[in-house]
């Protein structure tokens, strides 16, 4: 009578409750779920900002789908309905797309401090690409790859590269007339990285190890087909072949860092080349401190060094050759003229070389018209991914309504789309046309300049600024980050094209897949950034017998 008494009391027991197994089972999965979809709708209202969000169907998935498969047009969409700027769920992160200069702006100010740049990097790409990576110092670029220093490397890196082309090409092309059809890609990309090998550590590294080198880089191509590897949290088998490749990539590179470093303590400071690596050896470690180190410390310092300039690979070689592509496919495939034009100025600039010696190199840095075809090739293709993580919510300017608009904790993008085809300075958007920054809106080529009038001032590469308040270009990034690699990616273009052909008359060489200037183009997942992916066939003919 008792028990019967306290069962049907309220609240029941909670030793009755639990004892109760059947009842205990059955709630175990309930409580289960309802955790998960508690901890979905929390994750789903957290950090959520104040500004418009692109919806989506899956949770957590988000708008991966449309990121992977089309993303330039996407975001390009979704800002016409939501404005300039938007957030989207991707894999549980937030996205914020900013579009226009007020955006960019406060997108180029944020990255001095709340917008991390390398974090964002970071997150996306160590599993492929490794986090040495990130060791690189943007600064080292800055300070020791100045147009001086490059100038002063440019007649042995010229002569050398024009060696090298001519070697790869011996056997293909006769005497007279001319080749069968060669990829312009194969004679492009390892000519780009013996120019970075040549310039940024050493000339013999270029000759002796520049294919061993060049092989293992080449497979760090994040658009190599495997960059799904990003997405998979596991170690691969892809992964682990390209750790090993890194591995021996910083092995060789340090081989060479280290015999620099011996030769500092035993020649001398005032003795070796005042080179890349050579300056920054010498800012990084002072004499003393190397002559203390014992064998395993230089050994360390040395591992350090090529990390960085590993870095510096990456960050150069594989979008340098890119853009060299894309702008030889512009040349060869939009108007002759000019084409015809960039002939002409090889040739003036090799004939006012050889009227100084028969050995004088050509100064590229004396082409300016080329220098306009590479810019507008890079309006045209955007290369360059520019890309932010905010670790906590971001405060943009007010919008329409007045009031200011957050955006959430997550990666933060610009879509450069809107950059290349803003009609206030590009007219006819879509139309190749260098012979634009040689007129109205553009003024003469000067030095950079802070202030704008109503003329836009062309850097010395003949290219516009990319400051925090004007920003039209889309392939180099922005403000405090921008790339700091760009007149040396313009100069290992410039003396590729020219040392090609002082040699060889190029042309076109039609196929089915080529014909009418069609070639496939492949926009990197996430980035909206444009790959060229099939082959450019040319052939090429003597202008000079060897
Ligand atoms: C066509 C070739 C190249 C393209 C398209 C390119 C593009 C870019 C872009 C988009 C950024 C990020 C900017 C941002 O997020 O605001 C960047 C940063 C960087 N680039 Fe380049 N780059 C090229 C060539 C080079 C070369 C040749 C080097 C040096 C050897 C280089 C070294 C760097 C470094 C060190 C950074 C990091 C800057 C920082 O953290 O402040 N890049 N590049």
């Amino acid at each position: 009578m008792q028990s019967k008494t306290q069962s049907a009391s309220w609240p029941p027991d909670l030793f009755l409750l639990l004892s109760s197994r059947d009842l205990l089972y059955s709630a175990i999965p309930s409580f289960v779920i309802a955790l998960f979809l508690w901890k979905l709708f929390v994750h789903s209202r957290r950090d959520r900002g104040t500004v418009p969000r692109a919806p989506h169907l899956i949770p957590w998935i988000g708008n991966l789908k449309a990121l992977l498969f089309d993303p330039v047009t996407w975001p390009w969409r979704m800002h016409e309905k939501y404005g300039e700027v938007f957030t989207t769920t991707v894999l549980g992160f937030n996205f914020t797309f900013l579009q226009g200069q007020p955006m960019i702006t406060a997108f180029a100010k944020g990255s001095t401090q709340e917008l991390d740049m390398m974090e964002a990097y970071k997150k996306i790409f160590t599993p492929l690409v490794g986090a040495e990576l990130f060791s690189s110092n943007p600064n080292e670029v800055r300070e020791a790859l100045t147009t001086h220093r490059l100038n002063y490397i440019q007649p042995a890196l010229y002569q050398y590269i024009r060696g090298d082309i001519l070697n790869r090409t011996r056997d293909l092309v006769p005497e007279t007339g001319w080749s069968g059809p060669i990829v312009l890609q194969e004679l492009l990309r390892i000519s780009i990285f013996r120019q970075a090998c040549f310039s940024l550590v050493s000339p013999t590294m270029a000759s002796v190890h520049g294919e061993y080198l060049f092989k293992r880089m080449k497979s760090m191509d994040v658009n190599n087909g495997d960059s799904t590897n990003i997405l998979i949290p596991w170690e691969t088998a892809i992964k682990r072949r390209r750790k090993q490749e890194r591995e021996e990539i910083i092995a060789c590179v340090g081989g060479y860092v280290k015999g620099c470093m011996t030769e500092l303590i035993t020649v001398g400071e005032d003795e070796i080349p005042d080179d890349f690596l050579g300056f920054i050896i010498k800012t990084t470690w002072s004499r003393a401190e190397l002559e203390k180190a014992n064998d395993d410390t230089i050994h360390d310092y040395s591992q350090k060094v090529a990390a960085r300039i590993y870095g510096l690979f990456f960050a150069g070689f594989l979008g340098t050759a890119s853009l060299g592509a894309w702008a030889m496919h512009d040349l060869l495939t939009e108007n002759p003229r000019y084409f015809q034009r960039v002939r002409d100025d090889v040739d003036r600039i090799v004939e006012a070389a050889r009227n100084i010696s028969a050995e004088e190199p050509p100064h590229v840095e004396d082409h300016d018209f080329l220098n306009a075809c590479i810019t507008e090739t890079t309006r045209q293709y955007s290369i360059g991914t520019w890309i932010r993580w905010a670790e906590k919510p971001f405060i943009l300017p007010p919008g329409p309504s007045g009031k200011p608009r957050v955006i959430p904790h997550g990666f933060v993008t610009v879509t450069t789309e809107a950059i290349r085809t803003d009609k206030n300075v590009y007219y006819d958007c879509e139309t190749y046309n260098p012979e634009r920054y040689f007129q109205a809106p553009f003024a003469s080529k000067s030095e950079y300049q802070q202030t704008m009038t109503n003329m836009i001032c062309l850097d010395s590469l003949r290219a516009p600024p990319i400051n925090m308040n004007c920003v039209m270009q889309t392939s180099f990034g922005v403000g405090s980050h921008h790339c700091p690699g760009r007149p040396f990616a313009y100069r290992m273009i410039t003396t590729f094209f020219t040392a090609l052909m002082e040699s060889f008359d190029v042309e076109l060489y039609q196929t089915p897949e080529n014909a009418g200037g069609k070639h496939k183009m492949l926009c990197t997942p996430l980035f909206a950034s444009r790959e060229l992916i099939s082959d450019i066939t040319i052939c090429i003919r003597r202008e000079v017998p060897f």
